[in-house]
Parts: C-alpha cells; structure tokens; sequence
C-alpha cells in the first residue's frame, strides 16, 4: 500500500516570490524525505502588520507563475478566506481538516527560527509538526535549533530577499535570475514598485 504523502509547507507573504524561495521549495521537496511542497501565499503575515504589501491575489498569482513548471511545488491560498492576521497554527489545522490522510512538516528559513517561540501555539507547533529549516545568511538562530523537532538542512546559502527585489525594482536595477523570467516580466508589466 502506497504510503501518505508527506508535504512540506513553505508559508510567506511572497511579496514577491523570489529565486531563494524557489530554490528552497525545490531543495525541500528532492533533497529530503518530502513527496512535495506547497507554498502558502499569507495575507498578512502577524509580524507585517502596517506594512503596505502587493494584495494577495498579485502575490499569488506571482508563486503561481513562477512554479508553473514543477510538478512538486504547488500554490495555495487557502488563507485568503480565513481570519487576519494569517496564524499559521489555524491553517495547519485547516489543512489537518481538509487532507486526514496526508502529514505536513513546515519549512521555513533560519532567519524565521528565533521569532518561532513567539508564534501562536508555538509550543502545538513544535509539539506536532517537524520543521526543516533552511539556512539564511547573518542568522544565529542556535535556541531554537535544540528543539528535538527541528532540523537544519545542509544547503547553499542564498542572500536574496523580497526587500531587495523590491528595492531593485524601485531604484530601476535589474532582477534578472533574482526572480523566475515569468515573474520578472509580470513585475515589469503591471509596473509594481516603480
Ligand atoms: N534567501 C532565503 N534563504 C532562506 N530562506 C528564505 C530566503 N528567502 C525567504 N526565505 C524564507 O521563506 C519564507 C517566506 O519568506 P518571505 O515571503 O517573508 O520572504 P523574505 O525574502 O524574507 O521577505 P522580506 O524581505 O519582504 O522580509 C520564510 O520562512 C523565509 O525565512
Ligand atoms: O502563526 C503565527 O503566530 C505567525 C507569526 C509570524 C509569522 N507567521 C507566518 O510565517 C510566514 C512568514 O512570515 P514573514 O513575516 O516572514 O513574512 C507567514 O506565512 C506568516 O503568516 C506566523
């Protein structure tokens, strides 16, 4: 009998979807025990609260472009009709509800770790999901590491961040190869922070 797939979740405001998110989906999902990855586009992020963001539906339709191609990684807005701020403990339990038979690990970049303690249910979360961790350039993040259910993987470091495509952007640099081409031309296209 074949056995329940095993998804990681990559949740992120993706404001906008970048290279580094890309390859860390893809790594997580061929490098690792995972069968798949599914990144989870978060209206509002309760730690981004007050920011001024692309809407959802943009950065959504930004992860969408940019995997379009891959089989293993898959878009989800299944925050967009949930409460806001974007509590990811709700929506692991949503996506209990939704898929019994499947089991989840989250995954999240080094520089997400030592803020974890501070999420809602922090302690349900460790308590019983795995989380991979991808390293991030300038993060020390050794507290959390300890946690029997958190493992770092061994990976490339990549110093892209949505912070620095946005300032490209808005100073007129490139970002070519920072973000997939598809994205790069829909950035370009509907003229987003110009
Ligand atoms: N270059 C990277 N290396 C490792 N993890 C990353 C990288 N970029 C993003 N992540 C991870 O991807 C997830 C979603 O990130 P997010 O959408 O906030 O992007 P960001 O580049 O950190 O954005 P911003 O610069 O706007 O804060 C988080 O877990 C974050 O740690
Ligand atoms: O659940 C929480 O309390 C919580 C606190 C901070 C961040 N998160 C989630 O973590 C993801 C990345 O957040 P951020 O702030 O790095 O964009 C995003 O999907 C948020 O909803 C979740």
């Amino acid at each position: 009998m074949k056995s329940a797939p095993k998804i990681g979740l990559l949740f992120g405001s993706f404001n906008p979807i970048h290279t580094g998110h890309v390859i860390l989906a893809h790594f997580m999902a061929t490098h690792t025990d995972l069968d798949a990855v599914w990144l989870v586009v978060s209206p509002q992020s309760p730690f981004k609260v007050g920011q001024e963001m692309l809407s959802e539906l943009e950065r959504f339709e930004l992860v969408k472009l940019a995997i379009q191609h891959n089989e293993q990684l898959r878009a989800l807005d299944i925050e967009f009709d949930m409460p806001k701020p974007s509590y990811t403990i709700d929506t692991l339990d949503e996506l209990h509800r939704r898929y019994p038979d499947h089991s989840f690990v989250l995954l999240m970049g080094e520089d997400n770790l030592p803020g974890l303690p501070r999420w809602k249910q922090a302690d349900r979360i460790l308590a019983e999901y795995a989380v991979y961790v991808y390293p991030r350039p300038g993060v020390d993040a050794t507290d959390v590491n300890a946690h029997p259910g958190v493992q770092v993987v061994e990976a490339p470091l990549l110093d892209i961040s949505a912070t620095f495509i946005r300032d490209c952007v808005h100073t007129g640099k490139s970002i070519r190869y920072l973000v997939p081409e598809a994205v790069e031309a829909q950035i370009l296209a509907k003229g987003f922070w110009r």
